[in-house]
């Protein structure tokens, strides 16, 4: 494959400590040899010089040459270790571009290490999300795959396949010696299972997003009961107003913060009622808005009042929005009029977690309550969680078609039904790794990465 010779700085822009100038392509060499002269270069190996432009010194730098295959893109590759000085690099950047690179389009180094066969497109995918990962589980789920972890189960999936195809086709080529019967026998339970793992695997994709994007929890309850209290003590922030008069927040405020390497996304909202004020009325129905987008609803009651009617509308929302809900009873700093007991008479097989969001008191075990949620449906295999709507849709696919391969294969269906289904299933699978997807996707995918990477 010919391709021109492109250069990007691969660090973040402005000033730093160090900033690498990457050069990728087949005249990367002659590149590096007109800015960093020298007789030869030993591939990995570090040299230590000035660049000069007409006799003017641009930077004193470290460059390395990387011969094809044996680099990131797996082409020839130079990198210029420069000051990370904004102007300085800008010098050198151009200089590069007269010696003959064009500058990289964004994703271009791993499409490249990818339509190379250095990586997979899943492995691609997760370069780009390690890069914005915002937690350290969102950094561990794409560092797996990274190292090629959801490949090699996606590769396993196929082989599985690829075997089942070569049995039904030895049924479809010998229909007279009546294989058929026994080929069923044989690979049915193997397809089931099959199923099952893929199936299992697309499951992961809850917690996958939780781990990459974070859990979405909202605190609701009717006015005054001290949501803004809360989201300043869980953030340990003073971030929204907190005041003595119902209806003090009008507007949603988000907050993140993390937990055992896990990001809650936080929204405190305005408090629920019925209320003809024209502001607060919006403010309820973005609140309204703010719960449906959670996966998780804080639903706070005041330990200081007897459940009121406004409870019960703020409950009833909540139903109706079908999130999962953790009760809390707040200001027991204060007094305690409200028993767990009248809560559960009301609101059902609750475990209200106590509270006091001015003192303090009950944080870190609702942090713990709030933890353990995220963790609930934590069905990783082996460790890989799909973080990637587009994985998991591969996933789904696949497990359907499988599901249809049985479906045929238990109606007695002619065998070359079957045979369309496995390959359906394998094509799919093939999307995730990048084997059977259009330019177009993949043109999608490589445009959304930073420019340099
Ligand atoms: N300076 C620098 N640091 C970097 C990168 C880079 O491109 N440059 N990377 C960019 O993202 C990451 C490291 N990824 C890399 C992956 C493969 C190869 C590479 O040269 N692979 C060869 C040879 C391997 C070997 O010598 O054992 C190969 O795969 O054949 C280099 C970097 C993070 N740090
Ligand atoms: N004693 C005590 N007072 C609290 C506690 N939490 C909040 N408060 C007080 O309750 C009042 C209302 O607190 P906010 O946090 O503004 O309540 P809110 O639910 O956000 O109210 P709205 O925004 O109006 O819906 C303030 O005076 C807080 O200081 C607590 O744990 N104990
Ligand atoms: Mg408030």
């Amino acid at each position: 494959m010919v391709s021109d010779t492109i250069a990007a700085v691969a660090t973040p822009a402005g000033t730093g400590g160090v900033a690498v100038i990457r050069i990728s392509g087949a005249n990367a060499k002659d590149v590096l040899q007109r800015v960093f002269p020298r007789d030869d270069y030993v591939p990995g190996q570090m040299y230590y010089g000035s660049i000069k432009k007409d006799g003017q010194l641009l930077d004193m730098v470290l460059a390395v040459f990387f011969r094809a295959p044996r680099s990131y893109t797996g082409e020839d590759t130079a990198e210029l270790h420069c000051h990370g000085s904004a102007v300085g690099v800008e010098n050198i950047l151009r200089y590069v571009m007269e010696c003959g690179a064009r500058p990289a389009q964004p994703g271009e180094f791993t499409r490249r290490a990818f339509l190379n066969g250095k990586m997979d497109l899943s492995q691609a995918e997760a370069v780009c999300d390690f890069i914005s990962a915002s937690s350290q589980a969102g950094a561990k789920a794409s560092l797996g795959q990274l190292t090629g972890r959801l490949r090699e189960r996606v590769v396993e999936f196929q082989d599985v396949l690829t075997d089942a195809l070569a049995q039904v086709e030895a049924a479809v080529e010998y229909p007279e010696e009546d294989l058929e019967t026994e080929i069923t026998q044989d690979i049915r339970p193997v397809l089931v299972r099959l199923k099952k793992d893929i199936a299992h695997l697309a499951d992961t994709f809850a917690s996958g997003q939780i781990a990459k994007e974070g859990l979405y929890v909202a605190i609701a309850g009717k006015p005054n009961v001290g949501k803004s209290s809360l989201l300043n003590a869980l953030t340990n922030m003073d971030r929204a107003i907190v005041a003595d008069i119902p209806g003090t927040t009008r507007d949603t405020i988000e907050q993140s913060f993390t937990v055992e390497g896990i990001r809650i996304n936080l929204t405190d909202t305005a408090g629920i009622r019925r209320t003809n004020d024209f502001i607060e009325k919006q403010g309820v129905e973005r609140s309204e808005k703010a719960i449906n987008e959670s996966k998780l609803v804080i639903f706070m009651l005041d330990a200081g009042l007897e459940i009121t009617e406004e409870d019960q509308f703020v409950f009833k929302t909540l139903k109706n929005s079908q999130v999962d809900v953790i009760v809390v009873l707040n200001k027991l700093d204060a007094s305690e009029r409200l028993s767990e007991e009248a809560v559960k008479m009301e609101f059902g097989d609750v475990h209200p977690v106590r509270i006091s969001a001015k003192t303090g008191l009950g944080i870190d075990e609702l942090k713990k309550r709030i933890v353990d949620y995220a963790h609930m449906d934590q069905t990783a295999q082996e460790g890989i969680l799909i973080t990637n709507e587009r994985h998991r849709h591969a996933l789904d696919r696949a497990a359907e078609q499988m599901g249809d391969a049985l479906d045929a294969l238990d109606a007695g269906m002619d065998m070359d039904c079957v045979t369309i289904d496995l390959n359906g299933a394998w094509t799919s699978l093939g999307e995730i790794t990048g084997k059977t997807v259009s330019e177009e996707i993949i043109d999608r995918i490589f445009t959304k990465f930073c420019l340099g990477k």
